[in-house]
């Protein structure tokens, strides 16, 4: 009597769906940074319930569209996972995390019911149907893909009035694009989201300056897929894309390869390697790598003929290339004291993981730059704060986020400048509007991201070399220390200070100030049940050692 009754069918039909796939004992699903992940075969329990927080997240907000992903990103081809997507295209609302781990991990059926109806009445949600709900599917390539997006189907329809529109085979990103568009009354299929990207960077290509001629050498760009979703979707475009010469490799196609196996950002970024199916013949060539969903974009180029490291361009350095052209299209705006036709609040974000000189070299431009704790859910957050916010983890996650009420001031202003066509003013915003029209505004995304960075390089004349020079990183060393409770470690000041167990932080800062251009933190992470230690100084071995003595430090203190 204490809830409200939703009726029989709806009690029903969460019973019988909780029944369908019951957590085996001693489970414990957690959604974290990024969603519920672990072998595909175990994910139904947790596939089926996450439909149910979806189904329930749409009917909280008026029945608007809000999306689930099947996948496991750049996890090995037998680990399979789900991620929600919310109304606005972001992730999920963190306030709804702690309630999608206690419906993963009800025990029983009738445990279940109890959540969801204590849940609904707290939120004030009126369960029964007479609020309709709609939840977008997609899923990666994995094996256990289509079964899972089935599961999750069952999980949607148990909540009685809600609709499950199955989108096919999508990067994330793509998902993610999808749920913004609808529920923005915008065109919203995978039709249109392959026009926009393609049509905006053909307009970017065509806003380049004049003066500038094209160079063969260029054009070339062989894409590492991690034999996932990007490689194959990237396939399907590339014949729209102008002025590039793209080849795939790691395809995602039949036989080429297992996913994310010695391939894709995340290969590439953590051991500075050649992926597979790359070799001398590559030398000299700009190289992109995409993770298994394709939220993630590194390049890369090969060294040498007889060597299998990669010189890295990671996310710190395509932030970098990005905010570059941004401030370069604003100065001309705006002039450098940003006073002029458009003032612009312009912010970039990090997060501890940035590399030292790649933040030193953002505050030389005199921008500001600001920090959150690690996950994109953070830093994409902050970014919303400003007219253009940029964001990008090291590892390849990020994009450019435009404020809406600015893009209505540019486009009012590129219409007030129509006199002068031609006008350097005129068409520095209009490539900041195909800018905004390419990149996803919604999450990170490997393909748009990738665009964004082609165009520029050909509007700037720039080689691969003239990107990696823009500063040089500082060497990195991370480890992980296995510890009892990782949740021992507090941290604070965006996971760059420790502050419980007391003691650690004098520790770890006397070690670093025996090193040149030192630098050192540790966190718990949000995937893992590790503790990971960075440190930064300048050379290798220091780096090293530096992370060595403070992972010791934690082992100590935390056994
Ligand atoms: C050091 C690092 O790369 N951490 C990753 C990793 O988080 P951890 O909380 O560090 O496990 O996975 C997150 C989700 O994919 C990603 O956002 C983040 O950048
Ligand atoms: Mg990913």
């Amino acid at each position: 009597p204490a809830m409200a009754d939703p009726g029989g069918s709806q009690r029903t039909a969460l019973l019988a769906a909780a029944s369908l796939f019951p957590v085996p004992d001693g489970a414990t699903f957690s959604y974290g940074t990024a969603g519920f992940r672990a072998d595909g075969s175990t994910m139904a329990p947790a596939v089926c319930r996450a439909g149910i927080v979806a189904a329930l997240r749409s009917v909280k907000l008026g029945g608007a569209a809000v999306g689930l992903v099947i996948t496991a990103s750049h996890n090995p081809v037998g680990d399979n996972g789900v991620k929600i997507v919310d109304a606005d295209g972001g992730m999920m609302s963190q306030a709804w995390e702690p309630f999608s781990d206690a419906l993963a991990n009800a025990p029983t059926p009738d445990a279940l019911l109890q959540l969801v109806l204590q849940f609904a009445k707290d939120e004030g949600i009126t369960l029964g149907g007479a609020h309709s709900a709609q939840v977008l599917l997609a899923r990666d390539t994995r094996p256990t893909g289509e079964y899972l997006l089935d599961v999750a189907t069952k999980g949607i329809s148990a909540i009685v009035g809600s609709v499950a529109l199955d989108m096919g085979i999508l990067t994330t990103p793509q998902l993610h694009w999808m749920v913004r568009n609808k529920n923005r009354g915008l065109k919203a299929s995978e039709a249109d989201y392959f026009t926009q990207i393609t049509e905006s960077f053909r307009h970017l290509l065509e806003l380049t300056p004049d003066d500038k001629g094209i160079d063969e050498l260029n054009e070339k760009l062989i894409v590492d897929g991690a034999n996932g979703i990007g490689g194959l979707k990237l396939e399907q475009i590339k014949p729209n894309l102008a002025r590039l010469d793209i080849l795939v490799r790691n395809s995602g196609k039949e036989g080429e390869g297992i996913l994310n196996e010695r391939c894709g950002a995340d290969f590439v970024q953590k051991e500075k390697v050649l992926p597979l199916g790359f070799g001398p013949n590559d030398v000299g060539v700009r190289c992109a790598s995409f993770d298994g969903d394709a939220d993630r974009l590194v390049y890369f180029h090969v060294t040498s003929p007889s060597k299998t490291s990669v010189d890295l361009v990671d996310g710190d350095k395509i932030l970098s290339l990005f905010v570059l052209f941004i401030r370069e299209q604003l100065d001309i705006i705006n002039g450098k004291d940003n006073k002029g036709l458009l003032p612009t609040r312009f912010g970039v974000v990090q997060t501890a993981y940035a590399n030292g000189a790649s933040t030193e070299f953002l505050k030389n431009l005199g921008l500001e730059v600001v920090f959150t704790s690690t996950g994109v859910k953070y830093l994409h957050k902050k970014a919303l704060e400003y007219d253009i916010g940029v964001y990008f983890e090291a590892n390849g996650h990020g994009t450019v986020l435009f404020n809406d009420d600015f893009v209505s001031r540019l486009e009012s202003l590129t219409a007030r400048l129509s006199e002068a066509a031609g006008s350097p003013q005129k068409q520095a915003a209009l490539r900041l509007l195909a800018t905004s029209q390419l990149i996803n505004q919604a999450v990170g995304d490997a393909i748009s991201g990738m665009l964004l960075v082609e165009a520029v390089l050909q509007h700037k004349r720039w080689s691969f070399q003239n990107w990696c020079d823009l500063y040089t990183d500082l060497p990195s060393k991370q480890l992980k220390v296995k510890v009892k409770d990782r949740t021992a470690i507090v941290t604070t000041d965006a996971e760059r200070k420790v502050c419980q167990p007391s003691g650690l932080q004098e520790l770890i800062d006397k070690e670093v100030v025996n090193y040149s251009h030192g630098r050192c933190f540790v966190r718990p992470s949000g995937t893992e049940d590790v503790v990971r230690v960075y440190a930064e100084a300048s050379t290798v071995e220091a780096a090293e050692s530096l992370a060595k003595s403070v992972a010791r430090h934690v082992e100590r203190i935390l056994g």
